[in-house]
């Protein structure tokens, strides 16, 4: 069964068209990556999920469940850390557990909650001088309260120092290894890349790729770029390096040679340029990265627009 299945999902706010004609299916004990720029149409999308808004058009179902007219079980089995979020500075973590379980009237213990999100040590602490990632994963905890069969996180890594984001990376994972559906909204593509087995890149309301990262990465520039420093750098060297076996492409970037390598080595290719086209000083590598796939289909996207 699909844990989320939206189907022609359109949603107009006035002349804005927030989300347009959405197809998607997120598998049980998926951790599904949900990506675009700001303004793409994740909230809005997360919203309809959960019955806080309206579709103008579309079916959405939630773990079985029609999202608009079952829309309470779907939040009674739905674990949801929104983007926006607040903590009692006044109440220690403990406090809101406990506050959290009985509006909930479920019979858990707040400490093995916390305990889940890595912040028991500090349950006795007062929230407001929790740090931005503790704050967040208490809010986590109160979400993960009755065993959500699905967790849909809105943005959870935006704001989080690199430790912070990967403790959330690894909290994440060890909630789905229990066997929770992860729906993961974010605009940064490293964040996804790290955690997600599926992503979905969404711009302007539609859809424009959704594959494994794996898949998304074979769909980039396949193999390499190579930054090389020369002696010397002008047009006809750069025209030179495109007549070399196995060299995709070539320019010059920041007064060094961009190269991309395409099913040769790296290395027969430097050696080239360093024995026939000109003396090489140093060289880096990159590989090809899926942030740089997020910004061009998002950006190929506003050209169509325009
Ligand atoms: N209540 C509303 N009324 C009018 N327009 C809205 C409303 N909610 C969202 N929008 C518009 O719909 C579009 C999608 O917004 P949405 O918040 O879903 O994007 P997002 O991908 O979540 O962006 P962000 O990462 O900035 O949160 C934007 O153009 C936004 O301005």
């Amino acid at each position: 069964m699909a844990a989320i299945e939206i189907d022609g999902l359109t949603k107009r706010f006035g002349d804005v068209v927030a989300v347009d004609d959405l197809e998607l299916r997120v598998e049980e004990g998926e951790i599904f990556g949900f990506l675009g720029p700001n303004g793409a149409g994740k909230s809005t999308t997360i919203d309809i999920l959960l019955d806080f808004i309206r579709p103008t058009e579309g079916i959405v179902t939630v773990l079985g469940h029609d999202a608009q007219t079952e829309g309470e079980t779907v939040r009674r089995r739905t674990g949801v850390l929104p983007d926006g979020y607040h903590v009692y500075d006044r109440l220690t973590g403990r406090q809101h557990l406990e506050f959290a379980l009985e509006m909930k009237a479920v019979d858990e213990d707040p400490m093995a909650l916390l305990e889940r999100v890595r912040i028991a040590d500090a349950a006795d602490r007062k929230a407001g001088g929790y740090s931005k990632g503790m704050r967040q994963r208490l809010v986590l905890a109160m979400a993960l309260i009755g065993d959500p069969d699905l967790l849909v996180l809105d943005e959870p890594s935006t704001g989080l120092d690199p430790n912070g984001a990967r403790e959330m990376r690894e909290i994440i994972r060890a909630e789905n290894e229990r066997g929770t559906t992860v729906f993961f909204s974010s605009h940064v593509m490293e964040q996804v890349e790290a955690v997600c087995d599926r992503v979905a890149i969404i711009d302007q309301g539609r859809l424009v790729a959704v594959d494994t990262i794996d898949g998304l990465r074979d769909a980039t520039e396949t193999g390499e770029t190579l930054y090389v420093y020369t002696t010397e750098l002008t047009d006809e060297i750069v025209d030179r390096v495109l007549e070399l076996d196995g060299v995709g492409s070539a320019s010059i970037t920041e007064g060094r040679l961009r190269v991309t390598v395409d099913g040769v080595s790296k290395f027969a290719v430097l050696h080239a340029i360093d024995a026939d086209v000109v003396p090489i000083q140093d060289f880096t590598v990159v590989e090809s990265s899926l942030e740089d796939l997020f910004v061009r289909y998002t950006n190929d996207e506003q050209e169509v627009a325009e």
